[in-house]
């Protein structure tokens, strides 16, 4: 069952569109990632979901509820997690989750909460004396405090270091587990790999591929590629003669070799009738960054 629906969504800001057309719909218990790279819209759209924006054109459904026509039903089901700067500085951990808690019908048990994200031994602590991956933390807690059915996070691991990253991929597992369907913005491609069910590409406003992480690798193509050092000077031309290989380039001192079907076998046994040997021999496999870079014609970071 579909738990959010956005179809056809435009948002323009100005004379600037900034989400051009954008559709696709999140079943319920989902990681659904939106991925894209800076501007290319994603954090608008999610605004629009949280009816924090109006859009210009298209419809959008959570669990049934337009989010312009019924914010205040909207609030009940789904939790954004705040911006770290909304928070007052001098606000403790258990003044705001008293706070947040107070604005639901039906609020989650806020220590238990507290208890899941290891913030127990924090409670008296002022926002501001928090490090940054307990701010971070804490503004998850305040996103599921209202016991949510969807839960928004956008940039959930921005700004922490690899540990902290890592420890919040499981707590999000966890907040899974308990039935809570979330929708993750997100530019890391590992964080979008290891999370998310199924993700939506978004460049330049528009969605260019809708696909498990897996599928959108595979969508790309089998690809693969082979890194070694020949240790005695090899006419590319053996190996491009090969069906299997689609190109040979030098980087440095090695030789990388991109192909299809069994091309670790066939590269191999070409070498040995050449009498090279393959020094530091790797095999790579097309990534998931491989897929965005030929899905948009760019890397995320550009
Ligand atoms: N309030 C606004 N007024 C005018 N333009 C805006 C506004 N908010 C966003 N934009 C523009 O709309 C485009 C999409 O912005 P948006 O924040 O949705 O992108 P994003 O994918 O979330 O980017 P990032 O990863 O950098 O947060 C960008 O070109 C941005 O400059």
């Amino acid at each position: 069952m579909a738990i959010i629906e956005v179809n056809g969504l435009v948002k323009r800001y100005g004379e600037h569109t900034a989400v051009n057309g954008v559709s696709f719909a999140v079943e319920q218990g989902e990681i659904f990632g939106i991925l894209g790279p800076n501007g290319a819209g994603k954090t608008t759209t999610v605004e629009c979901v949280e009816g924090l924006r109006s859009p210009d054109g298209g419809a959008i459904r959570v669990c049934g509820i337009d989010p312009q026509r019924d914010s205040g039903e909207l609030r009940q089901l789904l939790g954004a997690q705040l911006q770290q700067s909304e928070l007052p500085e001098k606000l403790k951990v258990r003044e705001a989750m008293e706070l947040y808690s107070s604005f639901y019908r039906a609020p989650a048990d806020w220590r238990d909460l507290i208890d899941t994200l290891g913030l127990t031994a924090k409670l008296d602590t002022q926002f501001r004396q928090l490090s940054g991956g307990q701010k971070q933390r804490l503004s998850i807690a305040l996103a599921l405090v209202g016991g949510p059915k969807v839960a928004v996070l956008d940039e959930l691991t921005t700004g922490l270091d690899p540990q902290a990253r890592r420890d919040t991929w499981d707590l999000i597992e966890q907040v899974r587990h308990r039935g809570v369907t979330i929708m993750l913005v997100t530019h890391f491609m590992e964080e979008a790999e290891r999370l998310c069910d199924r993700l939506a590409v978004i460049d330049s406003g528009r969605l260019v591929a809708l696909d498990s992480p897996a599928g959108l690798v595979a969508r790309v193509d089998d690809r693969q590629r082979i890194r070694f050092q020949p240790s005695a000077p090899l006419d590319h031309a053996v190996l491009t003669a090969l069906p299997e290989v689609t190109s040979v380039e030098r980087a440095g001192s090695q030789l990388v070799v991109t192909g299809t079907g069994n091309l670790l076998l066939a590269v191999t046994a070409v070498l040995a009738r050449n009498q090279v040997i393959a020094a530091g021999l790797r095999v790579e496999q097309t990534t998931l960054d491989d897929a965005f870079v030929a899905l948009t014609g760019r890397s995320i970071d550009s």
